[in-house]
């Protein structure tokens, strides 16, 4: 991992605190080109769009399958604040980006939302969905865990 990939790792963060200062769950998620351009962020809309699939990482591959080739989205890197849930990864997988690279693991997010309704957690990593695909998909993560972890104090119930 880069300082590059650990400077959109913490852009990615403060996305996901914008989404929980708007009202929603604190997950955020960048695209990036190959020249370290961010093209387009995206935060998690669940609550205010009472969407199930508002997840950062979705809206974020929405926007950019609508945006973009999926020839250029496969030289493109996702950062997100939080480990892809398995509908994210499909998403991303769909979408053809072949770069992700995650802050906090789902292992920890669970561990952060216990049983709270609002998140029943997956405990599905995203490598082991990626690795059903046909195409190869790169993941980088867990990093900056401790750094990731804030977004999200005193937001679930225990
Ligand atoms: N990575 C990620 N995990 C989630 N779990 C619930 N919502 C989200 C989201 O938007 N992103």
């Amino acid at each position: 991992m880069t300082a590059k990939d650990l400077e959109f790792l913490r852009q990615a963060v403060e996305v996901a605190r914008r989404a929980r200062a708007n009202g929603n769950h604190p997950f955020g998620a960048l695209l990036v080109d190959a020249e370290g351009k961010v093209l387009l962020e995206a935060e998690n809309t669940v609550q205010t769009e009472r969407d199930c699939t508002g997840h950062a990482e979705l809206n974020l591959m929405r926007l950019a399958s609508r945006s973009y080739d999926p020839g250029f989205l496969a030289t493109c890197t996702l950062y997100t604040s939080t480990e892809p849930c398995a509908m994210c990864s499909g998403a991303i997988y769909w979408g053809n980006v072949r770069r992700v690279v995650y802050a906090l693991s789902e292992a920890r997010l669970r561990e952060l939302t216990g049983d709270d309704p609002a998140n029943p957690t997956l405990e599905l990593p995203c490598r082991e969905v990626f690795a059903r695909g046909q195409r190869p998909v790169e993941v980088l993560g867990p990093a900056l865990e401790d750094e990731a972890v804030r977004v999200h104090e005193g937001f679930w119930r225990q």
